[in-house]
């Protein structure tokens, strides 16, 4: 064990004093510090942050209450001042924000709504005058849509809820759920307020995303409503926020002061007042030109029967609807920047009725919806090309007659069918840098059935199964708008021909807009609740960004296209001669057969020529071939056998001549024969007279004949027909003739024929001759 000496300790003193000392040099800096800390908590209240932090947020309060005042003061002075509703931008006003105003505008404007917001929202009054407490306003959960008291605005409080309150006692698992979800939901609007804040002027939301646009139309009381004792239960507020009031029932007479209500905001909203104009302009416009940059764009008006869908759509011949409105402005803005005038505006108009889609501009059998690059389209559908607004009225007329619209419990003239125009637009365009554009956008116009309950329209007849279907349809929307907004994969278009019809519109690259209208009846709250809901729940789709249709038209490129289409032509031209040649000359070898068997058989050189054309001398073929061209290369066929059979007539008609010719010449022959017989005979009588005296002797033809020409002498025609010459000194009946005449000077002991004229016996050379002539009578002189 050590032991310690007591130098030892003191040393070890001296040493613990001296560090010690040391020490406590340096520690009382630290002290010096730590004293300056410690006293300060020591004079320090516990209390005196809180007192602080109170007093600073109540001064805070109190600076914003004065702010506050002072701009309402400044807006009740000067309304002017506060932003125009028209002049505000679709999408960059917050919506609490928006609820705020709007609130404290119905505060001082309607005391009625004051009464009601005091007695429902007096414990959330701070709140409400807090900014940062407005931003975590949340809109009414759909499945709680049976409680219709569910309005919540700020975070953890609800306001004028008694029968949640009951429920939350009855059922508390219930209201923990409804309560987290509240929670959870509160984050996602504010990620939700978030982005929109982001979101730019036309509602895109950066990258690739775009948003419906959802507007919300309230039509004015009709005269039937007002007679059947209804009250307005929806006011319109800052043309933005729609608040729907439920009157208690006036049999519930603990509650019949009291009101329930719920709020809903959207991109716009039109009070009965609004004109067709300010509709169009407010909802469509942006889109007409987003259509005229190369963008698909789709309108759909949804809504409970007999709510104005088709007055806001179609409207009336003084008021034109959306449709006409959008169209208009379509030809006037195509006509100011079409680059060469060159546009084309094609139309088509169909009906779903029943499940079954039919073209309105020419009906007949039902259209078949199919799938291809541009989307679902009806195959089979009239595509007319309008070139006129009045053109396109006229269209619409015509559509809407063959629309099919019954008359229902709800509405008159009620559309039994959902009824979408499209509209294409192509046209071109030049840029800045003197390039053409060719664009191409599609706009979709549509007009929904009214959704209705069975009863408020007929239960046991054909409106019925309309009814159902219309219905049907509409679910199928509601599903897809619930299944986009989930953001789920499968979205159920499929399921109804009006869902199939609106794919591009809901969830493909399109720039959408719905008008949601309403009725401002009491009567009509469930419908124009869930008119609401679903306008409320369609703002959240979104949408893909739709991207320009255009493409750049290139002028040498076009003129290289036109150069080589050119030279393709021109080279099948060049083939088809060759073709049409070989076929020519196959006819020609035919007809030249045909000729051949129908005339005397042909030479050999011809036949070998007409039969191998290709073995023929180059000159004979090109003889050949330009007198086909020339007779017969544009000669039909019958024409050729016409001009055959007229020669083969011709012909005959030669033959048949020649033959009677031949016939009369016969006869003459034998007239001739006869008449010299006879004269021979008279002569013969008279020399058997004479012979008496002389020498009875026999008279022959051939004397009588004329005496040969001398060789020197022309002869006549009519030589050839004259009988032959007798080569030997056979006497002829003119020897005798004129050996026997007295009174005929012979020469050498025959007479001449210039003696034979003289003699009234030489009248015989006055008989015709045979032969085609008449011997003249100076010829034999
Ligand atoms: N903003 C408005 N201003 C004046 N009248 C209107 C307005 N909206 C609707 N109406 C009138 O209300 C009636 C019903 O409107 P409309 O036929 O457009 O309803 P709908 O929603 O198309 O009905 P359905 O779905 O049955 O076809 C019509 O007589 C129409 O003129």
């Amino acid at each position: 064990m050590p032991v310690s000496t007591r130098s030892q300790i003191s040393s070890t003193q001296d040493e613990q004093q001296r560090s010690r000392s040391r020490r406590s040099n340096e520690e009382t800096e630290e002290e010096t510090q730590m004293s300056n800390v410690t006293n300060n908590f020591t004079f320090r209240n516990p209390h005196h942050g809180l007192k602080e932090k109170m007093r600073a947020l109540t001064l805070l309060y109190e600076q914003q209450k004065k702010a506050s005042a002072i701009l309402r003061n400044n807006n009740i002075n000067n309304p002017s001042s506060s932003p125009k509703p028209d002049q505000e931008k679709r999408f960059t006003s917050h919506p609490s924000a928006d609820l705020l105003t709007s609130c404290q505008r119905q505060e001082q404007k309607d005391p009625k709504f004051n009464n009601v917001m005091r007695e429902k929202t007096v414990p959330l009054l701070p709140t409400m005058a807090n900014p940062t407490a407005s931003t975590t306003f949340v809109l009414p959960e759909p499945l709680l849509d049976d409680g219709k008291e569910n309005l919540l605005i700020g975070s953890d409080k609800i306001i004028g809820f008694p029968s949640c309150a009951r429920k939350a006692e009855t059922a508390k698992t219930t209201v923990v759920r409804k309560l987290s979800m509240v929670g959870t939901r509160n984050v996602q609007e504010q990620e939700k307020r978030e982005t929109y804040a982001k979101t730019e002027k036309n509602g895109r939301i950066g990258g690739d995303e775009s948003r419906i646009h959802v507007f919300v139309r309230l039509r004015p009381m009709a005269k039937k409503e007002k007679e059947a004792g209804s009250r307005c239960c929806v006011k319109i507020v800052n043309k933005k926020d729609v608040y729907l009031t439920e009157f208690a029932n006036e049999n519930d007479y603990l509650r019949l002061k009291r009101l329930k209500g719920r709020h809903f905001s959207f991109d716009a909203s039109f009070p009965d007042s609004t004109t067709q104009h300010e509709v169009y302009t407010t909802t469509t416009a942006e889109l007409v030109e987003e259509v005229l940059q190369g963008r698909n764009g789709s309108v759909f008006c949804y809504g409970a029967t007999g709510a104005g869908k088709t007055y806001t759509m179609l409207g009336t011949l003084e008021n034109p609807g959306v449709m006409v409105l959008a169209i208009k402005d379509l030809f006037t803005s195509i006509r100011q920047r079409s680059f060469d005038g060159n546009h084309v505006v094609q139309l088509s108009y169909l009906e779903v009725y029943n499940e079954t889609v039919r073209d309105l501009l020419s009906p007949g059998r039902p259209l078949v919806l199919r799938e291809d690059k541009q989307g679902i389209v009806a195959a089979g559908i009239t595509q007319y090309r309008a070139y006129s607004t009045d053109e396109v009225m006229a269209l619409l007329q015509r559509g809407n007659q063959n629309r099919t619209t019954e008359p229902t419990r709800a509405n008159e003239t009620s559309s039994r069918s959902h009824a979408i125009l499209q509209v294409v637009v192509e046209y071109r365009v030049k840029d800045a840098s003197m390039n053409i554009f060719n664009r191409v956008g599609k706009l979709s116009l549509i007009d929904l059935a009214g959704s209705e309950r069975a009863l408020a329209t007929d239960q046991r007849t054909l409106r019925s199964l309309e009814g159902a279907n219309i219905n049907r349809s509409l679910l199928a929307l509601s599903s897809c708008i619930n299944a986009l907004v989930e953001g789920k994969k499968h979205i159920p278009y499929r399921n109804s021909k009006l869902t199939q019809l609106l794919k591009d519109s809901l969830g493909g690259a399109c720039n959408t807009v719905m008008i949601a209208n309403i009725s401002p009846s009491n009567l009509s709250f469930g419908e124009t609740q869930n008119t609401l809901h679903w306008a409320y729940r369609a703002k959240e789709i979104r949408t893909k960004t739709s991207d320009t249709n255009e493409e750049v038209i290139e002028i040498s490129e076009t003129g290289t296209d036109q150069a080589k289409l050119l030279l393709e032509l021109q080279k099948e031209n060049r083939e088809l001669r060759v073709q049409l040649t070989c076929q020519q000359q196959k006819l020609l070898t035919l007809q030249a057969q045909s000729l051949a068997a129908n005339a005397s058989p042909p030479t050999p050189s011809s036949v070998m020529s007409l039969e191998t054309p290709s073995t023929a001398q180059p000159k004979e073929k090109s003889k050949h071939r330009s007198t086909f061209l020339t007779r017969t290369c544009f000669t039909p066929e019958s024409k050729k056998r016409g001009a055959e059979e007229a020669v083969v007539k011709e012909l005959r008609l030669i033959v048949k001549a020649l033959e009677l010719e031949m016939a009369r010449m016969k006869k003459d022959h034998a007239t001739q024969l006869k008449q010299k017989d006879d004269i021979i005979r008279e002569l013969s009588r008279k020399n058997e007279k004479t012979a008496e005296v002389g020498v009875k002797k026999g008279v022959t033809r051939a004397s009588l004949r004329p005496k040969e020409p001398n060789p020197g002498e022309l002869k006549s025609p009519s030589h050839r027909f004259r009988s032959p010459v007798p080569t030997a000194k056979k006497r002829s009946f003119w020897d005798i003739t004129t050996a026997n005449s007295p009174s005929v000077t012979t020469l050498h002991g025959r007479k001449t024929r210039s003696h034979i004229i003289s003699e009234p016996v030489a009248a015989p050379s006055m008989l015709p001759q045979p032969g085609f002539a008449r011997q003249r009578p100076d010829v034999h002189k």
